[in-house]
């Protein structure tokens, strides 16, 4: 199914997260957390060599034969590899998993390699190491967007045992259709519409673009290709829920054109997530005066397993969210 791209971009605040927070650019943020559950950030410490490194290292394991790139996926209890018609028939992923993100990386290569390799491994570590320092600081900023000290009070209480992991994405592009309208481009869905289940997540997307999140009205935007030095974080369901709502995680996904001279898009998805047995309640401060609870409160794993099981959406194409799992009948 095809439909026409739209032309709208959406405006979304720059964080430079080498530099303290001033008071005007902790309202934009709060703004945008809570109108798009979007923004960018910059100055973030991974250079450009690094995604560099990251887009061809992960090439290499993309143009495996299919054969050998099943072998790393549903052999293992988590899903290392998501093969196409998963997500849409455009997707693929290698997934890699926090704290060890060598020992997570090294699994999928020794499947794939004959030989001791350990680049790709080396690599993902290095990667994984800076988003998970990316995402404690990410953290503590939207807590400031809560309110004053918020990251005092809640970071090391509630947020200290987060973990990490990262999806690493190839799209490949649709092939070409004939009678295409010069003004409007066709478009497909590389990946459908969901909503993201982490506290917070980290997007490295190439410059292809297509990244679109839904507005409150229901109409996409896009958000703009970054290139290496602009990074798209978004909120998850578990932040939103923490926060009763106040912070959106909003339902976003990314569209392929039918012809960009056939180039793979590339991106890196880094979720921040609530360890399993967490139980997500959003605490009193948090639960503005007058104001009720919006979600019972839930074990974070039982919410990762019904959207894993959830017929819908298998993981990826997502037609159910925290709402569905948690929203509270009657207010609580
Ligand atoms: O590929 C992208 O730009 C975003 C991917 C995404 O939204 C996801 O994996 O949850
Ligand atoms: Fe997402």
């Amino acid at each position: 199914m095809s439909e026409t791209q739209t032309n709208h971009y959406v405006q979304l605040p720059v964080l430079d997260i080498s530099q303290p927070l001033s008071p005007s650019t902790l309202s934009s943020l709060s703004m945008a957390c809570k109108e798009w559950g979007f923004f960018y950030i910059t100055n973030h410490g991974v250079s450009r060599d690094l995604y560099r490194k990251l887009h061809s290292l992960s090439n290499h394991l993309f143009n495996f034969p299919c054969e050998s790139k099943l072998k790393v996926g549903p052999s293992s209890s988590v899903k290392t590899y998501t093969p196409h018609f998963i997500a849409s028939p455009f997707f693929e992923s290698f997934r890699v998993s926090g704290p060890d993100f060598f020992a997570s990386a090294q699994s999928t290569v020794d499947v794939l390699f004959d030989q001791p390799n350990s680049d790709f491994s080396e690599t993902l570590k290095e990667y994984g190491r800076k988003m998970t320092q990316l995402s404690k600081t990410i953290v503590e900023v939207v807590l400031m967007c809560l309110g004053d000290d918020f990251e005092k009070k809640f970071y090391e209480s509630e947020f200290s045992k987060c973990h990490g992991y990262l999806r690493i994405i190839n799209y490949s592009p649709p092939e070409s259709i004939e009678d295409q309208d010069d003004d409007d481009q066709e478009i497909v869905e590389g990946l459908g519409m969901h909503t993201d289940m982490s506290c917070v997540t980290i997007v490295y997307q190439d410059e292809i673009g297509g990244l679109q999140v839904r507005s409150n009205e229901g109409k996409w935007m896009n958000i703009n290709p970054c290139h290496e030095d602009t990074l798209v974080v978004n909120i998850g369901d578990m932040m939103h829920a923490w926060s009763n709502g106040q912070l959106r995680s909003s339902e976003h996904r990314v569209v392929l054109k039918l012809n960009n001279n056939n180039v793979n898009r590339f991106s890196l998805a880094f979720f921040w997530c609530f360890e399993d047995d967490k139980n997500i309640f959003a605490p009193n401060e948090v639960v503005e005066d007058g104001n009720l609870r919006i979600y019972r409160p839930f074990v974070c794993e039982d919410y990762v397993k019904f959207r894993e099981s959830s017929e819908k959406g298998k993981f990826e194409k997502v037609g159910f969210t925290v709402k569905d799992f948690a929203g509270a009948s009657v207010q609580i």
